[in-house]
């Protein structure tokens, strides 16, 4: 059996702590392993660290291995993660009822060592597979950073925290000047390297954890600041400008510089119940073509409602 070369990790609880030290040691050479020694804790862990499997104990005091299992595949950033329960309780009718509330595997004690390895090397192997088509649906291939369906998911779910905690959502769409003449002019494998720096210095300025830049397609990128004071946004896209331009990528073909310069249409909002987030794209859209019939390298802003609307040069 080959050993599962990536980054896994395990979180194994039981309350025994016997039982948590065998555990490890069976699964320790194919995965970093988590300990927790009872509900609460694994809980905690599971939402920390999100391992990629959980074995699971049933019979705990205070909270069960079924009330544990209900609690994390309730939360959004757990739901996913697979659990084999491994438990003392033979009985048919526990081991239906963990099955249905999720559990990818039930393993009854005593267990067989052999038996346990295999079983996690195989949840493991999908994990792996997991990841894999994650990351091709999510990236893009060409920069990494990203994509457009990763974009609609993380602005549907910052638009609904925002409309939440009332706070103000911005979307930036951002566009490389003169894109189109810069393939003409150097080739499109010297385009294809402009747009990996593009994306890298545009990541580069996403200090917050919220803050998330995706490529929308072609050479326009989307940058989503959520709970973000709209003065911060401004400063975060105007350092966007900065770094692409501190690229120093030389753009003889461009009208407006001599190096690779973006436009930017940004537009905040304080989500309530009649607006949408892919009408604030809209309407960040509609900015960047301010921006860039007012000369390019720059940004234009509009906040729905600030009555402000502003275009900001960079020099
Ligand atoms: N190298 C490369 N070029 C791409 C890629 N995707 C789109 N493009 C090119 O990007 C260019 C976009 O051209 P336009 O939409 O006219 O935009 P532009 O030339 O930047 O003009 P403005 O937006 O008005 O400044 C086209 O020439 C596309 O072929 C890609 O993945 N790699």
């Amino acid at each position: 059996m080959n050993k599962i070369k990536q980054d896994f990790s395990i979180l194994i609880v039981d309350d025994d702590k016997t039982n948590r030290r065998i555990l490890k040691e069976l699964v320790e050479d194919e995965a970093k392993v988590l300990l927790a020694k009872n509900g609460t804790q694994a809980i905690e862990k599971a939402v920390e660290f999100v391992p990629d499997l959980i074995i699971l104990d049933i019979v705990m005091p205070d909270m069960d291995g079924f009330a544990v299992i209900e609690s994390l595949k309730k939360k959004r950033e757990t739901q996913h993660i697979p659990i084999i329960f491994i438990t003392g309780n033979t009985s048919i009718e526990a081991e239906e009822r963990g099955l249905r509330l999720g559990a990818v595997d039930y393993i009854s004690k005593p267990f067989h060592a052999g038996i346990v390895q295999a079983r996690v090397h195989t949840q493991l192997q999908f994990s792996a597979h997991r990841k894999m088509l994650d990351e091709l649906a999510h990236y893009d291939a060409l920069t990494g950073i990203p994509n457009r369906r990763y974009f609609d998911n993380v602005v549907a779910s910052e638009w609904r925290n925002c409309l939440q905690t009332e706070q103000a959502i911005t979307i930036a769409v951002i566009d490389v000047d003169f894109f189109k003449n810069f393939n003409d002019t150097y080739g499109h494998l010297a385009g294809d390297k402009t747009l990996r720096a593009v994306a890298q210095a545009l990541k580069s300025q996403m200090v917050r954890d919220r803050d998330f830049v995706a490529r929308l397609g072609g050479e326009e990128f989307v940058v989503v600041l959520a709970d973000s004071d709209p003065r911060r946004a401004e400063d975060v896209l105007h350092n966007c400008i900065n770094a692409v331009r501190e690229l120093d990528i030389a753009h003889a073909a461009s009208e407006c510089e001599s190096c690779v310069t973006i436009s930017i249409g940004c537009y905040t909002d304080f989500p309530d119940k009649n607006s949408n987030p892919l009408e604030a794209l809209d309407m960040a859209d509609k900015c960047l073509y301010f921006a860039k019939d007012s000369g390019r390298n720059q940004i234009h802003s509009q906040h729905s409602n600030l009555e402000h609307s502003a275009n900001l040069h960079i020099v």
